[in-house]
């Protein structure tokens, strides 16, 4: 049995649950359960604070886990990303009072606060810069200047929202750019169904990010259309009943759909049609 460390709170939990759902998973439906088997499927679930998954990955008591990329650096735990999983994209940022800073040299002998002190730690000697102190806060870490328990932060930012609301800016580049990843032991094999996972992971992915386009188009086009549509592979293209005109069928990028629809009906395709994938594996 594969052994899978899920996230039971925080903003990880629901999106992997719902993309292990959509890989033909069993998930549990009440939040208080820790374990959930899947005898059918061969794994076995395990509810876990996010930020300790790495840490059971890294020692072995389970064999993969998903958590996010900033908290598996943080965790420095013998642990390595085995796949993106596209979901909870974020960027881990320096700020401070509006108007205040532009540089991360600026951090020099400053308090910074932050959920993330390892990774922070890392960053600053990376850059060669000594702050007078990295304070470690569970969250909320928005309010600590204001508080006077540090000059500057350095925290999770999606939309900024949080940032704008304490009055803040951030400065100098993105220390990193996070995302939902699946993780495993770092330095030994495999473990024994991973490949699976992994297929019907990176099927649910194909599926979200594609969708599949039909249309018809006069055979004397055919060439000019499929160059706009190739495919994952080399799409299907079939006689139709008027032999003047064929029908292809092609996997196109779902944030593409319309910028192709105009080219091809452009070359004078017609009938196009867009469908989601429910689920694949290529
Ligand atoms: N607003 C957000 N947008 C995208 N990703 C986020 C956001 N907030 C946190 N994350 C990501 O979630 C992970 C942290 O999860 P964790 O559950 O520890 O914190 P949380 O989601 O802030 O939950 P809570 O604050 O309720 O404990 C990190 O990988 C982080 O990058
Ligand atoms: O850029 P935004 O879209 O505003 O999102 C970023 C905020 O979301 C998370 O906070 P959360 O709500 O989890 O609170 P916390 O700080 O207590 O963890 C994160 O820690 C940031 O504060
Ligand atoms: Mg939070």
């Amino acid at each position: 049995m594969l052994r899978i460390a899920v996230p039971n709170k925080g903003s990880l939990a629901e999106p992997a649950a719902e993309m292990l759902r959509e890989a033909g998973y069993r998930q549990r439906r009440d939040s208080r359960e820790l374990v959930l088997p899947d005898a059918d499927n061969g794994v076995e679930f395990f509810f876990l604070r996010p930020r300790d998954i790495a840490v059971y990955v890294g020692t072995g008591t389970v064999d993969v886990g998903i958590t996010g990329r900033d908290l598996l650096l943080d965790s420095e735990s013998p642990a390595t990303e085995h796949l993106r999983l596209g979901f909870a994209r974020s960027t881990f940022r320096f700020a401070t009072q509006a108007g205040q800073m532009n540089d991360v040299r600026e951090v020099a002998g400053r308090r910074v606060a932050t959920s993330y002190p390892v990774l922070v730690a890392a960053y600053l000697r990376e850059q060669g810069v000594v702050p007078s102190e990295v304070v470690r806060l569970d969250g909320a870490v928005e309010t600590a200047i204001r508080l006077g328990v540090a000059d500057v932060i350095a925290d999770v930012v999606e939309t900024g929202t949080t940032l704008r609301a304490a009055g803040l800016d951030v400065f100098g580049e993105p220390i990193l750019k996070s995302e939902a990843v699946l993780v495993r032991r770092a330095g030994v094999e495999e473990p024994a169904g991973l490949d699976v996972l992994t297929r019907r992971l990176q099927g649910v992915l194909t599926a979200r990010e594609y969708v599949l386009m039909d249309y018809d188009v006069p055979t004397e086009f055919v060439e000019q259309a499929v160059a706009i549509t190739p495919g994952l592979e080399s799409p299907t293209v079939s006689p139709l009943h008027n032999r003047d005109w064929a029908a292809v069928r092609a996997m196109v990028r779902r944030s593409e759909t319309n910028r192709v629809m105009d080219a091809l009906y452009e070359v004078g395709a017609r009938a196009i049609l867009v469908t989601s994938i429910h689920a694949c594996r290529l």
